[in-house]
């Protein structure tokens, strides 16, 4: 489950560009996952978006509001 997210869109992407995707997992902590992501150019020259973010994990009766 998400628990934070941060975004950083540093370049705008043009109209149906293809771009390079890089997710990281960062650290597992107990029941929390930090995960960054980098969205480039293709040929990794333009930094277009910067993300964290932390995912909790959750039993099913938590998404039931138990
Ligand atoms: C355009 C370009 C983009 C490009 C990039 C794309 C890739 C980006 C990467 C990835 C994106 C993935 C896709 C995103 C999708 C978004 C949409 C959704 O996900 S919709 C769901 C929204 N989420 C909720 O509705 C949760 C609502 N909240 C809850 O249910 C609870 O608060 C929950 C489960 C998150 C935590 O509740 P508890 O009761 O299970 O746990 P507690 O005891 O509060 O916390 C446990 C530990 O976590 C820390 N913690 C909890 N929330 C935290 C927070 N917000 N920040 C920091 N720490 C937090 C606490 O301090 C604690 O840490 P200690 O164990 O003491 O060390």
């Amino acid at each position: 489950m998400t628990a934070n997210l941060n975004i950083n869109y540093r370049r705008p992407i043009p109209l149906g560009s293809t771009v390079l995707l890089e997710s990281s997992l960062e650290k597992k902590e107990g029941r929390k996952t930090f995960i960054t992501c980098r969205v480039t150019s293709t040929d990794g020259s333009k930094l277009h978006t910067e993300t964290s973010a932390l995912f909790l994990s959750i039993t099913a009766s938590h998404l039931l509001g138990g």
